[in-house]
């Protein structure tokens, strides 16, 4: 930091802001700023350093300093000293990442430390069973010195036989040697799996310089110290004649903001230590503690870890992002191309502060790229379900993959590309041979097909005030098998939007249908023209004669006419009866397949230049037409 005088004072918004007296929300005084930010910014003059980082942008930006002083926040590279670190060295830029990582979720341990009820044994073992049915091989089961609830969680899995053979379990201990006895303790009588450790230990302390100097009050000779006599004591009690067998972690706690070289002297340290071997290789767990910087640095740091470290093959990478900066997942994959073998994370991102790496997101951010992520999504909600009843919180509708809004569009041009896009994925997989299931998906909009995790279609497409034709007529053929033809889509929006518009909200299928049934189906009985009794003949070869009882504004009368066909005979007795129209456009469709369903009709007419459609429903397809033609002639102005 640059001492006070080496600032200017010169730095102030061009246009402060007016200070509000009223304490109402913002919604409340419209184009105005929340009275809570206004109050609170008094606006003195500000400092910054001078000819340091530019603040005024470009004559094309009209952008202006805010009031808020930055500068009091140091970027990462005057935190952090990064010399060992080589930026023509770096190799991650141009990696790719083709093989699913080992996913370790520590939502029982770290996840479980950030709520505001810590889980109970059978909240945690509710979690627990989800991540072995999810097909996950290493969990962390918890910090058994921490808590009696958390140590007895581990002897109830113990004592339960629940962690299958094929599955390591993780306990989590800081180094001190009591609470390292502890966790010890709560590991009796884990069994190994054909020589293969099921246990790990995992031991943590902090090594970042304001951690050393503010936390733990010990310089970087004090915390080698420290860490060796608690890693001794580990490897001590390991050889105990009744410990199971275990594995060893270390986490050098704010990795991300430690010096690279000590990061590496320590862990380095650790690997001696319990002379880790390709047999029962060590775990070096880098966490970005606190995210402080840009994925590419974190990058950069764990590659220099990955080149550096001693007895590279008997020591598994791993990672730990946390999400301060919002770019957990950024760092988790960037770390994956720097050399990455092991990420831990929590489902859904919970824990501390912003939450850890969601190991949901990354998982399948793999599997859309045509990688397999080694983990059972198929049932995403179920997944979320699970989880926000652990954690006794909401995971939220917008999360990537989960979140209730995942894969659903309210807005018009997404609307009709989704439904074009399934259209086209469908008759691609006819073209294929193929189940739809399996086929290749290049749906816009959708990055993965929500089938795959067990999503229906029926929520993608959802119609407010922001949707257009296309949405609408595709949640009319969802839910009510309507096809409506594309003139007929454009009409029935317009009304749709008006009612969104004005009522401010999403409408439901049920509404749209009742919507088009007040449109277009009822007027068949609601107008001035109404057939009480009809029939059509065909009297000669392409000649039809269409007789009926019909009231006229209330006037019954009955009459007769012929056409080339029933509809136009139809046509030509309303014309007859002083009812002018032209049909302009027809369709019609059945409803399902069989001789029993219901067919729909579509009849747009025509009168003085005026145009207006109709439908109508009926098992008989003559019946239906009749009943589009009645009702579009109703439905135009008298
Ligand atoms: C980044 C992470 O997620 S780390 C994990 C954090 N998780 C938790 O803290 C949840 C569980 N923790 C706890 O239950 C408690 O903090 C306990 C049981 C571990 C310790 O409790 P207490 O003895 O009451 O200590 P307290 O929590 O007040 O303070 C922590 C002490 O441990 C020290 N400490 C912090 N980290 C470590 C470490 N890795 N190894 C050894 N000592 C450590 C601190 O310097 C402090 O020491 P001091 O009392 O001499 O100043
Ligand atoms: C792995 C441990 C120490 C951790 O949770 C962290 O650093 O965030
Ligand atoms: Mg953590």
């Amino acid at each position: 930091m640059l001492p006070v005088d080496q600032y200017d004072r010169a730095e102030r918004p061009t246009t402060p802001m007016s200070v509000h007296s009223s304490r109402l929300p913002a919604a409340t005084v419209p184009g105005t700023a929340p009275a809570s930010l206004a109050t609170a910014v008094s606006f003195p003059t500000l400092i910054r350093p001078r000819g340091t980082r530019p603040t005024h942008a470009p004559a094309w930006n009209p952008q202006r300093p805010s009031s808020m002083p930055h500068q009091r926040y140091e970027p990462i590279h005057e935190r952090v000293d990064l010399p060992g670190i080589d930026p023509s060295a770096r190799s991650w830029p141009t990696r790719r990442v083709d093989t699913a990582p080992l996913w370790v979720p520590v939502d029982l341990r770290d996840g479980n430390q950030a709520l505001r009820e810590p889980m109970d044994t059978p909240r945690k073992r509710t979690m627990f069973d989800l991540f072995v049915a999810m097909g996950f091989k290493e969990i962390e089961i918890g910090y058994p010195s921490a808590s009696q609830t958390d140590f007895d969680f581990v002897r109830h899995l113990v004592e339960d036989d629940a962690i299958p053979p094929d599955v390591t379990v993780v306990v989590f201990t800081p180094a001190r040697r009591d609470l390292i006895e502890r966790t010890f303790e709560s590991i009796a009588g884990i069994p190994s799996n054909d020589g293969m450790p099921r246990v790990v230990v995992h031991l943590y302390v902090a090594t970042a310089p304001v951690w050393r100097q503010v936390v733990l009050g010990r310089d970087r000779a004090d915390l080698l110290a420290l860490a060796r006599d608690a890693g001794g004591h580990m490897a001590r009690l390991a050889e105990a004649p009744h410990c199971p067998d275990v594995r060893f972690q270390f986490s050098p706690e704010v990795f991300n903001a430690t010096e690279p070289d000590f990061a590496l002297e320590i862990c380095n340290a650790f690997t001696e230590l319990w002379d880790a071997c390709p047999q029962r290789p060590v775990i070096h767990n880098l966490p970005a503690t606190v995210e402080i910087s840009t994925p590419n640095i974190y990058a950069d740091q764990i590659e220099y870890m990955h080149r550096n470290l001693d007895r590279r093959d008997s020591v598994i990478l791993s990672v730990h992002p946390h999400n301060d900066r919002g770019t957990g997942v950024a760092c988790a994959e960037l770390a994956l191309l720097a050399g990455a073998q092991r990420i831990e994370g929590c489902l859904f991102g919970n824990g501390e502060r912003t939450g850890n790496v969601d190991l949901v997101t990354l998982a399948l951010n793999l599997y859309s790229q045509g990688v397999n992520p080694m983990i059972d999504f198929s049932d995403i909600d179920v997944i979320r379900e699970t989880v926000e009843h652990c954690n006794r919180m909401p995971v939220h509708p917008r999360h990537p993959y989960g979140g209730e809004l995942a894969y659903t569009a309210f807005s018009g041009t997404h609307q009709d590309a989704i439904s074009k896009g399934l259209a086209h994925h469908a008759a691609r997989a006819t073209e294929l041979a193929a189940p739809a299931g399996r086929a290749p998906w290049a749906v816009p909009y959708l990055p993965i097909d929500p089938a795959d995790v067990g999503r229906t279609y029926e929520a993608l497409i959802r119609v407010n005030s922001q949707s257009g034709k296309g949405g609408i007529a595709h949640l009319l053929n969802l839910h009510h098998g309507l096809q409506l033809p594309r003139s007929l889509q454009v009409d029935f929006a317009r009304v749709a939007q008006q009612a969104a518009d004005r009522d401010g909200r999403e409408l439901m299928p049920k509404e749209l249908w009742e919507m088009f049934q007040t449109r277009y189906l009822a007027p068949v009985h609601d107008g001035p023209v109404t057939l009480s009794a009809w029939r059509t003949t065909e009297t000669a070869a392409g000649e039809h004669e269409f007789t009926a009882e019909l009231s006229i504004s209330g006037i019954e009368t009955s009459a007769k006419a012929t056409g080339n066909g029933p509809l136009a005979a139809l046509t030509a007795l309303l014309a007859g009866v002083g009812v002018e129209a032209e049909i302009v456009a027809y369709s019609e469709h059945a409803m399902e397949r069989g001789g029993t369903s219901l067919a729909t009709a579509y009849v747009q007419v025509s009168r003085n230049g005026t145009d207006s459609w109709g439908a109508g429903q009926d098992t008989s397809v003559l019946t239906a037409s009749v009943n589009a033609v009645i009702a579009a002639v109703n439905r135009l102005p008298r």
